[in-house]
């Protein structure tokens, strides 16, 4: 079943310059599905991203939650989609500095004023899932960034959204930390079958997921589904991004991966 359908969705950028940063792009997300998008520098990743987080509007085309869609709401009813329907993992966390990890954690929770005990019960499954007991009342500036980035995970899980949207989730992770966010995503996403749309520059990232959209000059470029080990998944990775060209495989191509 389709939670997310992009369809024949275009962006200009309209300016002294007219830009056409996606052109006829579509694609569909399964639910459970975990599902990478790559792309040269300027393909259109970020573009991408902020059109499915309803951030930006496509020029034309539609793009489809469940059967809804986001373009024909008003921006109170937007501000409500986003916060129920989405769950956000940035590259540099952006977790509320004066909020401790607890607060961070169900602040959609909060903003969306549901009871004190769903609050609790959900952040206790949480918190233990995601090794955060011991810091939930420490504050962003005391965690370090693998810590930073599960208390992220936990904000983007805690209020059951139907897609999680990852901008280079390990962007800001040594490799530790990128492996054990990327087990922990990928386990996630198999148990609570949540739906995980993972923009990445990083080839042994999106070796976690089951498939990997290329984007190239914002047009459909290839896809490849995981259907074997991940070692081959993540050649098969290499092998289309040096098709693709820009720079990115650069010398990982003898990588094995641990
Ligand atoms: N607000 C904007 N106004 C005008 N042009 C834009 C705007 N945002 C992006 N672009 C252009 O659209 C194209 C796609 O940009 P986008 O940021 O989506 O690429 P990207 O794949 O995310 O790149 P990167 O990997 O470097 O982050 C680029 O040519 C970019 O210059």
């Amino acid at each position: 079943m389709s939670v997310l359908h992009v369809q024949d969705v275009t962006k200009v950028y309209e300016g002294k310059v007219t830009n056409r940063a996606l052109n006829q792009l579509s694609f569909e997300v399964d639910k459970g599905e975990f599902l990478a998008v790559m792309g040269p520098s300027g393909s259109g990743k970020s573009t991408l991203l902020n059109l499915i987080s309803t951030i930006d509007r496509p020029t034309s085309g539609e793009i489809i939650f469940n059967e809804m869609k986001p373009q024909n709401l008003n921006s109170t009813e937007l501000a409500y989609f986003r916060r129920r329907e989405l769950g956000f993992v940035f590259q540099d966390f952006n977790l509320l500095p004066t909020l401790t990890v607890e607060e961070n954690v169900v602040l959609p929770l909060t903003l969306d004023q549901k009871p004190i005990s769903v609050m609790e019960e959900r952040l206790g499954v949480l918190a233990e899932r995601l090794d955060l007991t011991t810091i939930l009342h420490k504050r962003p500036n005391e965690i370090s960034g693998g810590q930073a980035q599960r208390v992220a995970i936990a904000r983007a899980l805690i209020h059951e959204p139907a897609i999680i949207l990852a901008d280079e989730p390990t962007g800001n992770l040594d490799s530790n930390n990128t492996r054990e966010v990327l087990e922990l995503l990928s386990n996630i996403n198999r148990e609570r079958q949540a739906t995980i749309v993972m923009v990445t520059h990083d080839p042994i990232a999106a070796s976690y997921c089951d498939r990997v959209l290329f984007i190239k000059d914002g047009e459909f470029f290839n896809e490849i589904h995981r259907d074997d080990r991940r070692q081959t998944f993540f050649q098969r990775i290499l092998n289309v991004l040096s098709l693709l060209g820009g720079g990115q495989v650069g010398d990982l191509s003898s990588i094995r991966l641990p």
